[in-house]
């Protein structure tokens, strides 16, 4: 296989980015006046507005061989097919089935997976209803009023975005709580108000391994023992989420409380199996089945839109044009959606936990560039904190700017003074303020001229600096599905020009091996020497101060 580098598309980007870097959007945009209806695309009632970025309709017909040649669209296929593309681990990837309302059959080694996957939906159906409706109770013949998801990683990050930004549809149900870090404070903070009789445990992990959750599971059971005595009772109060059944059981719960998925599902892709059950407890069934069909409506798009048209894919070009030929470090989501204030730290395991790779998938290191540093908080507090950099500094930040038309919560003028600035920032960002601008408005303020030569260099903007905007009608479960769907298609897409395995994550263990030598070592009073001078020195202070 010919390297990413080597491309014919690859070279004529190279040579076509010294031509266009000049280029400023301001002139792009005064030269042609259909720039918005040529760089848009819609999906349902999304729509996604690319045309304020450092492109020509050449650099999209580069970038778009770019990935026909680096087999974007075989991979695609692959996934879809049930092929075994996480190579390290020799699994299939199908998050894609566990939303499949088609039904289509998907096949893993020649067996359909649906069967399966209907069979999880039915029976987190069954059991939410009867949790939802007061039909379960706890040890004292209480129906439950609070859940808490134990989980960490993807076991987390989905369900806990998922249940923020669709609390307009679980307000006046069950409270859901969430428990991640092996911190204590987080599971005495969150159970501090709650009481055991009304509480339900899901334990969620894919491996049933992982010491934070197991440490956090532990804690949990043994604060329901505390209360409830007799160890019977822990059915009534813990389920499992996992895709090992053994561990489950040497844990104490009950094989018929345990909610089964698949090596197949990835866990920062997780959301859509049995670990969404705190959104289907929060927000019900029908509105989880909901998120699951937006998904599928994103799934059906990327796998059949043409690559021009395919709004991941024209995502994932852009990405690669900022991060591989501008050099840009970071990729900023900027949500002017409340609800969505979880999404870009979502995307951060999404996007830096697939792609943040150095070997290709033949294990070569690669010699470009790989996934972005992703970040971003809503919009309008990143205004007032980080945008200055974005702005007028020194670093290139290509940006995704989400918001909904009509908001949840119409007070007064509060949406469009938030969606002013929605509007107003990406075109600030392109546009910005050229010197004679920034000179105007000066004298016209009345500054002498030392005044203004003094100022000047500080207000203005270079402007050019490139944004996505993602407008939808409003933020449902289905438009919810949708946009995290296209947003991991956009990632695959990365992954697979970049050729890595976007679906391992053995940059996670090192560290996790290290600390299990270091935690019996924390133990008594014995100096420490087994490591690097800096370790020990924190190792012995640390014994030394407690
Ligand atoms: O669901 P589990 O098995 O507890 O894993 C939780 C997390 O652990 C590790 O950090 C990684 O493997 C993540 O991808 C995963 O989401």
């Amino acid at each position: 296989m010919t390297p990413l580098t080597r491309l014919p598309a690859w070279q004529a980007l190279q040579t076509h980015y010294q031509q266009v870097v000049e280029l400023h959007m301001r002139e792009l945009f005064q030269a042609d006046p259909e720039r918005f209806e040529c760089f848009s695309l819609r999906l349902n009632d999304i729509l996604f507005d690319y045309s304020k970025n450092r492109i020509t309709a050449d650099t999209m017909g580069l970038l778009l061989e770019l990935a026909r040649q680096s087999g974007v669209e075989r991979k695609r296929q692959g996934m879809f097919a049930g092929e075994k593309i996480n190579a390290s681990e020799q699994r299939a990837v199908l998050h894609v089935a566990l939303r499949n309302r088609s039904n289509r059959p998907i096949r893993v080694e020649g067996e359909d997976v649906m069967p399966g996957v209907n069979a999880v939906l039915a029976k987190m159906r069954t059991f939410s209803e009867r949790v939802r409706s007061g039909a379960w109770l706890g040890f004292t013949g209480k129906p439950i009023s609070d859940v808490v998801n134990i989980g960490i990683g993807g076991s987390d990050l989905g369900p806990l975005m998922v249940t923020e930004a669709l609390k307009p549809y679980g307000r006046g149900g069950l409270r859901v709580h969430f428990v991640s870090n092996v911190d204590g404070t987080h599971i005495a903070e969150t159970l501090r108000p709650l009481n055991p009789e009304t509480t339900l445990f899901l334990i969620a992990s894919k491996t049933f391994t992982t010491q934070e959750t197991m440490a956090n599971a532990e804690s949990a059971k043994r604060w329901l023992l505390e209360a409830a005595g007799a160890p019977q009772q822990v059915a009534k109060h813990f389920v499992a989420i996992s895709t090992n059944a053994e561990k489950v059981i040497a844990f104490g719960i009950d094989g018929q409380n345990m909610f089964e998925f698949w090596d197949w599902v990835g866990g920062r892709y997780s959301l859509w199996s049995a670990i969404g059950l705190s959104i289907a407890l929060y927000i019900g069934m029908d509105n989880f089945e909901e998120l699951l069909a937006g998904a599928h409506a994103a799934d059906e798009h990327f796998r059949s839109a043409p690559l021009e048209g395919n709004i991941p894919v024209v995502m994932a070009l852009l990405g690669i044009w900022y991060n591989n030929f501008f050099g840009a470090q970071s990729h900023a989501i900027l949500p002017y959606d409340q609800y969505l204030h979880r999404f870009p730290a979502y995307f951060q395991q999404g996007d830096m936990e697939s792609n943040g790779k150095r070997v290709t998938l033949e294990g070569t290191p690669v010699d470009y560039s790989t996934g972005p540093i992703l970040w971003g908080e809503p919009g309008t507090n990143g205004q007032h904190a980080f945008y200055q950099l974005m702005h007028q500094g020194t670093k290139l930040v290509p940006a995704d700017f989400l918001a909904p038309v009509e908001s949840h919560n119409p007070i007064g003028e509060h949406h469009r003074l938030l969606l002013s600035n929605f509007f107003a920032q990406p075109e600030a960002l392109m546009k910005g303020k050229t010197e004679a601008e920034a000179r105007r408005e000066l004298e016209a303020a009345g500054l002498d001229a030392r005044e203004v030569a003094a100022l000047l260099p500080h207000k203005v903007f270079p402007g050019n600096r490139p944004s996505n905007s993602i407008l939808f009608k409003k933020l449902t479960p289905k438009t919810l599905g949708t946009l995290i769907a296209l947003y991991e298609h956009k990632i695959f897409v990365q992954g697979a020009i970049w050729n890595v395995n976007s679906f391992d994550q053995w940059g996670v263990e090192l560290g996790k091996q290290l600390a299990k030598t270091i935690l019996p070592e924390l133990e008594g009073q014995t100096e420490i020497s087994g490591h690097d001078c800096s370790t020990n020195g924190l190792i012995n202070y640390y014994k030394a101060t407690r």
